[in-house]
């Protein structure tokens, strides 16, 4: 069916009958000229944005609807993942172009629901208009925080440890694979890839645990790549870092994958990005705790490298010569 035949307010009417309950702290939510939202008492309000745009975040034969709907609202979520908050209030703005179907739409807000429910976020508003091409979807998200208590870039001291969650490289290997690129590895590894890039799980848990802890010292979540993130937790606390090749946790899959298409799996754990896994810095007496609770959540929590005092952003491998790593993620321009 087209939109036509409904309308914006036919359309708005069919995609919130696919959003579950909003909870207790929505007081208006959809249908009014703004949210109404309760504010909770010694917490302070977490607020990011983020745009999904065709043919720079995604393609029709790089993600289904229910997919896109689900990763434009986790990658917001991992922005307030990354300051220790917890993610409550979402309003989505679609630029929608006439030949896209009502049900498309209802598989991308299907996915915005699954996601939703995973971490208790509900979206109280929106907006919709027409453009001649390319599907935009922007969303803002609201999260909240203990007063005072938001993992920040800018903490990071000499002599901590530097961290990456998950493993990384596997959405950016996914993506080459959807376009087309190698075709020599195991269905298993395929569908992982394909995982990775489609479905990123953003590490609200992980973001809690790290800001309760006491001992990360700084927090960002990885879009442009580990590189990029890495280079920004430097820059904005005002030090260096050595990484160790050997240590960031690539997947097998990417490995695999890399092999196949003859590239170097570094490249793709360093610049691939869209992984929306945690990196940051913990002091080091701190470390083994909070890793070893990380562990008991089922979340792998990799020691990565060390803060410096000298700046730049440095990979170490065994007795090489360290080579800088620069700050060249995705970059828009
Ligand atoms: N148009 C804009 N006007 C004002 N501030 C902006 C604008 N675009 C980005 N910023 C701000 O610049 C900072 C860096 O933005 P950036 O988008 O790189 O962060 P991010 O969302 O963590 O990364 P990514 O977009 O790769 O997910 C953020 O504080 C963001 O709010
Ligand atoms: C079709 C297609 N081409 C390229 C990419 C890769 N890509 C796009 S934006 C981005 C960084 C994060 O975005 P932002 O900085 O806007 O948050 C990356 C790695 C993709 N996903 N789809
Ligand atoms: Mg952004
Ligand atoms: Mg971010
Ligand atoms: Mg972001």
């Amino acid at each position: 069916m087209f939109i036509k035949e409904i309308g914006e307010f036919g359309l708005i009417d069919r995609l919130a009958r696919k959003l579950g309950q909003p909870d207790e702290s929505v007081i208006v939510g959809i249908g009014d000229d703004a949210a109404v939202l309760q504010v909770k008492e010694g917490y302070q309000v977490v607020m990011t944005t983020d745009m999904l745009v065709e043919g720079v975040h995604f393609l029709p034969q790089t993600i289904s609807f229910h997919n896109l709907g689900f990763k434009s609202v986790a990658v917001s979520i991992s922005d307030i993942a990354a300051m220790g908050g917890i993610p409550k209030h979402a309003v989505i703005s679609l630029a929608i172009p006439p030949m896209v179907h009502v049900e498309s739409l209802e598989s991308l807000y299907e996915g915005v629901a699954e996601i939703c429910s995973q971490h208790g976020t509900h979206v109280v508003g929106g907006d919709i208009v027409k453009i001649q091409e390319r599907l935009v979807i922007s969303v803002t998200l609201l999260g909240e925080v203990e007063t005072g208590r938001a993992l920040l870039r800018s903490g990071a001291k000499p002599g901590d440890v530097v961290f990456v969650s998950g493993t990384v490289g596997g959405s950016a290997a996914g993506l080459s694979l959807l376009q087309g690129e190698g075709d020599r590895v195991s269905v298993t590894e395929r569908d992982k890839l394909i995982e990775f890039h489609q479905r990123p799980e953003p590490q609200v848990l992980l973001g809690r645990l790290l800001q309760q802890s006491g001992s990360c010292t700084s927090c960002n979540d990885i879009s442009d790549g580990l590189a990029s993130e890495l280079n920004e937790i430097a820059q904005a606390s005002g030090v260096g870092m050595e990484i160790d090749r050997l240590a960031i946790p690539i997947h097998s899959a990417v490995r695999s994958f890399a092999s196949a298409v003859q590239k170097d799996p570094l490249d793709f754990a360093l610049f691939g990005g869209e992984d929306y896994q945690l990196v940051g810095t913990a002091r080091a007496d701190g470390f083994p705790a909070l890793q070893m609770r990380a562990r008991e959540m089922g979340i792998s929590l990799t020691r990565i490298g060390i803060v410096t005092k000298e700046k730049g952003v440095w990979l170490t491998s065994g007795g090489q010569e360290p080579r800088l790593i620069e700050a060249k993620g995705y970059c828009h321009f």
